[in-house]
């Protein structure tokens, strides 16, 4: 199916929370919104749950299994070229060694610091709810 400008892509993403750190990835030359710091993950894929989705990009961009703690609320945000909803989930290392696959890099962060990054856009909505939940977490 072509995907046209108007259609809502949803993008799942994980808040990977590690000995006290969040895992935040730099988006690389080659991607849209290059040079701006996101949290991995990517658009859902027809047929499959955002739980499922979330897993399966952080498998892939990131060699790890994760374990989902909660789901937060999503946020709609429109780019000039696209609308996407953003999906984000609160997650734990359940497995595997970190390999970043396609980002520039990958660093950990205090939550704290996290809102000094650079982040895409839509990251920005939900920045404030995400270090208030993983204060409590951490
Ligand atoms: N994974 C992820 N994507 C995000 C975040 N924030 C945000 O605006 N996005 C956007 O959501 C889309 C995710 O798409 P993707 O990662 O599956 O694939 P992509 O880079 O090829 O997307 P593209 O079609 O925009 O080039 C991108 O447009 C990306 O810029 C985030 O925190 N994590």
């Amino acid at each position: 199916m072509i995907s046209t400008t108007n259609e809502v892509r949803q993008v799942t993403c994980a808040i990977i929370i590690d000995n006290g750190k969040i895992l935040a990835a730099l988006r690389s030359r080659q991607m849209s919104e290059s040079w701006k710091w996101e949290f991995p993950g990517g658009k859902i894929d027809d047929g499959e749950t955002a739980e499922e989705c979330i897993k399966r990009e952080i498998t892939e961009e990131l060699a790890l299994n994760i374990s989902i703690t909660e789901r937060l609320t999503s946020v709609i945000h429109t780019y000039p070229s696209k609308t996407i909803e953003l999906i984000p989930f609160i997650c734990t290392i359940n497995g595997g060694t970190l390999h970043v696959v396609e980002h520039e890099k990958v660093s950990w962060f205090e939550p704290e610091k996290l809102k000094s990054l650079n982040w895409a856009e839509a990251d920005l909505r939900i920045i404030d709810k995400v270090i208030e939940k993983v204060q409590v977490k951490v």
